[in-house]
């Protein structure tokens, strides 16, 4: 059994306490995977009603291939439960006898941190969601390597910090970067086109946090200037990718994908044009399923619970 780093609040008097000042959904998620074999569905349903949890939604993928059962759980309580602690230390009894990979989230909602280049419509769309109550996450600050979306971020109440960033000078933004993650407590980094490459370094330390809108349909025209690479190949689809960023470049294991539908009159500035819608939905949309836990990263896949 390994019990991974959990979101799971510090509160004591029940699954639900939410953090100071952070609003927290009607419901708490845990989310598993573990070997295949019989009473597992069971064994998690039981363990929750006899604390006083009722079940509220519940999916599971059961994959052939790898012989492996993967599940998310939303629970409410149903009367005074047992404290955050002592849900998970009796749980990990459970996940011992399944060989359990589990998460708790209390659900809290995540702070978000956006990180943009020039280019504002991913960001727009993002703000838009948070303002307008739709997005279980909140926003709380915007980092860029430009000064152009000051104005946007500000507009919208958020804090704007520029980090320019040379080849040069990578390193030592890379660790202002984390500092500003770290001061704004940030559960999710979203990388809106943003786009200057993480190090190697800054990718494994954000490994399963920071998501980024790739402007392809992937694994195609991966890299830079993708809509120039996909007028080349006179494509008759554009498409865009949200995916968790490793160091192997727009590589990580895809979350959400949109596709439109082109053709041969659009010169690559229309493409880029066109695709920008497909682009804000893409990313909003896999932020949505990350911040409401459900995304599992298998591999270089996901398993997403939509
Ligand atoms: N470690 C990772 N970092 C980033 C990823 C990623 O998947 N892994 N995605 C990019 C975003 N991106 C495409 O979506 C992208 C951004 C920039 C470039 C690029 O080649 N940029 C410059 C070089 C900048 C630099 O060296 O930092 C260039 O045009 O030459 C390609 C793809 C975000 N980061």
């Amino acid at each position: 059994m390994t019990y991974l780093p959990s979101t799971i609040a510090s509160g004591t008097t029940s699954l639900l306490t939410p953090r100071e000042n952070m609003p927290a959904t009607d419901h708490a998620v845990l989310t598993l995977s573990c070997p295949q074999r019989s009473g597992i569905v069971h064994s998690v349903s039981k363990f929750l009603f006899e604390r006083g949890f009722d079940i509220v939604e519940h999916q599971q993928f059961d994959d052939p291939a790898a012989q492996r059962l993967y599940l998310r759980t939303a629970f409410v309580q149903r009367e005074q439960s047992e404290s955050v602690e002592d849900l998970v230390r009796d749980f990990a009894q459970v996940a011992d006898e399944f060989s359990m990979d589990f998460n708790f989230h209390d659900g809290t909602k995540p702070k978000v941190l956006v990180m943009v280049s020039k280019m504002g419509h991913c960001l727009n769309d993002l703000i838009f969601r948070w303002t307008t109550g739709t997005l279980a996450a909140d926003l709380v600050a915007v980092v860029s390597n430009h000064e152009t979306l000051r104005p946007m971020a500000e507009a919208a109440g958020l804090t704007f910090i520029h980090i320019p960033v040379t080849a040069e000078t990578k390193p030592e933004a890379e660790a202002r970067l984390l500092e500003t993650i770290n001061d704004f407590d940030a559960d999710l980094v979203v990388l809106a086109r943003y786009m200057q490459i993480f190090s190697p370094e800054l990718s494994a330390q954000l490994a399963g946090k920071a998501i980024n809108i790739h402007h392809s349909f992937l694994p195609g025209f991966k890299g830079a200037r993708p809509y120039h690479q996909a007028h080349k190949r006179g494509v008759k689809q554009i498409g865009a990718t949200a995916h968790y960023i490793t160091d192997d470049l727009d590589e990580g294991p895809i979350i959400e994908q949109e596709v439109i539908r082109v053709d041969h009159r659009l010169s690559p500035q229309e493409l880029a044009m066109v695709g920008r819608d497909n682009e804000a939905l893409a990313l909003s949309k896999a932020v949505r399923l990350h911040v409401e836990n459900r995304v599992m990263v298998d591999g270089l896949r996901t398993i997403t619970f939509t």
